[in-house]
């Protein structure tokens, strides 16, 4: 890399660099990471805190204030293993404590100093593209070979009468609360709606979540009315097919107008948080300059995530489709591939996993029964296991749920749907078998650990060849060779 080359008249510095990367999140910092290890030069502009939306105001927060709302939740239920508790006595500070400590001991790994330690030049300012190869920021004018847009996205403000001169929360705001809020209204049934309803529910607020359609929408059917119903089981007040049309507060308090069928009703709370979706981050960027062409979503990108100006590649949230962690890593990894070895790569999505942590959790991978359906038709088979079968669900008395895996008549995996407890952990190995097309013959003949939740899938798996093995057919083929001595 040629660096700090003073720049009349603007005084800019000159860096030149192999590779120029946006955005110190989840995409951006495993660009950088990776490029910078593999001997390439990387310049790696982030405005705000490194480690991005799922270090400081996503995953890791939401997933920490989960873990406190399910030790709370599991105090209220011991009674049923005969531990009697008094009702959980929650320190909300203290709570925010934990998330702030949670944070703090992931940060070093998404430090500055670590990734300056690696080789990576770290600027901290916005940057904006002035041409298509150039990008300035915080006193630096950067030329890169290529470029990779890693800038996330924010939580979207639906446009409701009212809402912007009304206090309210996002993603990147609550988790500051060091008070619990006496109520907390929720717009936007999706994956954050959900888990934050259940962990300030578990937490000991009153909860209303209001959603425009149904809840986790993106889901199985069957799954999402099974976390619906154990929302309401403990104590949140969900109002679906509901469309907030006003919101007016101050301080101490906000009212929301929520149309049902027709109906309005006013739901008066404490604190609103907006849940409503996504918008990419691209304010400031320049993509004009840099003739990058954006679409609803975010930056539009090809299948091997170049851009419109085939320097820049978008990756993450920005790139407005799936928009997980694991998905800004993996595309992170397709970059690398692109730009570092000239590989054709291309992103595949067919086989990415999603988890909504709440307990029970809801997982997915592959294709839903009804996408399913849309492209085979009829020449589906529907496996199904209930967590009531399961010996070890037994034990721990976590008996709700199901898992559904939709495979094709010739034992090919398209997808599962998993909702139960400990669903994240459950639905790995069925993106494995997506992925490398592992048939459902190999998952049922697999010797899986008793008692464990894991034979949920075992048994799905085995239910494939249940008519088969249990028919009269195979009877007489087995009674005829047993004629054989
Ligand atoms: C509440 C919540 C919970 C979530 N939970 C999960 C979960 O459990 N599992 C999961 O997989 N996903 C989860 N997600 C989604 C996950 O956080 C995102 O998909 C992920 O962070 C996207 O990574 P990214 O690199 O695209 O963007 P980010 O991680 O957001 O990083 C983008 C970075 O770019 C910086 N930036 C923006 N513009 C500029 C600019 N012009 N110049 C310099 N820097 C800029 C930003 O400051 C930010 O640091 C959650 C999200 C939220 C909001
Ligand atoms: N566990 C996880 O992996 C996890 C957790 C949280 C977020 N995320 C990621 O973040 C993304 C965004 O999450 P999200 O929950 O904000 O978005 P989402 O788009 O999944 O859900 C938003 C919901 O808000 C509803 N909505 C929109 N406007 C409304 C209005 N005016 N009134 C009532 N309801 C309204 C929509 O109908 C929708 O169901 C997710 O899609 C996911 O990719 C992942």
């Amino acid at each position: 890399m040629r660096t700090d080359t003073p720049l009349q008249p603007t005084e800019e510095k000159l860096i030149e660099t192999d590779i120029c990367v946006i955005g110190g999140g989840s995409g951006g910092l495993s660009v950088a990471a990776g490029a910078v290890q593999m001997g390439t030069s990387v310049v790696l502009f982030e405005r705000g805190r490194m480690g991005g939306d799922c270090l400081n105001y996503g995953c890791v927060p939401s997933k920490a204030l989960l873990a406190a709302g399910h030790a709370a939740a599991a105090a209220r239920k011991a009674d049923r293993f005969g531990i009697s508790l008094p009702e959980p006595d929650v320190d909300f500070a203290r709570v925010h404590a934990h998330v702030r400590d949670v944070i703090a001991g992931i940060e070093p790994h998404d430090s500055v100093e670590r990734f300056e330690k690696l080789g990576v030049k770290v600027i901290q300012a916005a940057a904006t593209f002035t041409d298509t190869r150039t990008v300035t920021g915080g006193g630096y004018r950067v030329r890169a070979r290529r470029f990779v847009i890693a800038t996330g996205s924010s939580a979207a403000i639906p446009p409701v009468e009212g809402l912007k001169d009304t206090p309210y929360l996002t993603n990147e705001t609550i988790f500051d609360l060091t008070e619990r809020p006496a109520h907390l209204l929720i717009i936007g049934g999706g994956p954050i709606g959900c888990e934050l309803a259940e962990a300030h529910r578990n937490l000991g607020s009153e909860v209303t979540l209001v959603e425009a359609a149904g809840l986790l929408g993106n889901e199985d059917p069957e799954a999402a009315a099974l976390i619906r119903a154990h929302l309401e089981k403990i104590g949140v007040t969900v109002l679906d097919g509901a469309l907030v049309r006003q919101a007016s507060g101050s301080g101490g308090g906000v009212t929301l107008s929520v149309e049902t069928g027709g109906a309005i009703q006013r739901i008066e709370g404490s604190h609103l948080l907006v849940a409503a979706g996504r918008r990419a981050n691209t304010d400031g960027l320049g993509l004009e300059a840099a003739g990058i062409e954006t679409s609803r979503t975010g930056i539009e990108v090809d299948a091997g995530l170049k851009t419109s100006n085939r320097r820049v590649y978008a990756i993450g949230d920005v790139a407005g489709g799936l928009q997980f962690t694991h998905v800004a890593g993996y595309h992170a990894s397709v970059v690398i591939r692109s730009a570092l070895f000239r590989l054709p790569a291309k992103a595949d999505l067919s086989a990415v996993p999603r988890v909504t942590y709440t307990d029970p959790e809801l997982a997915q991978v592959g294709l839903l029964e009804e996408e399913a359906r849309a492209k085979h038709g009829e020449k589906l088979r529907v496996l199904r296991w209930t967590y009531q079968e399961n010996d070890r669900a037994r034990a721990e008395r976590a008996t709700e749920g199901f898992i559904k895996v939709i495979a094709l008549k010739n034992g090919r995996v398209l997808g599962a749907t998993i909702v139960g407890r400990n669903a994240g952990e459950l639905i790995q190995s069925w993106g494995l078998a997506i992925g490398q097309k592992i048939k459902i013959g190999a998952i049922a003949s697999s010797i899986v650990a008793y008692p464990t939740l894991a034979e949920i899938g075992k048994r799905a798996a085995g239910s494939f060849f249940t008519e088969t093995l249990f028919s009269p057919r195979m009877r007489k083929i087995v009674r005829f060779l047993a004629a054989f001595g």
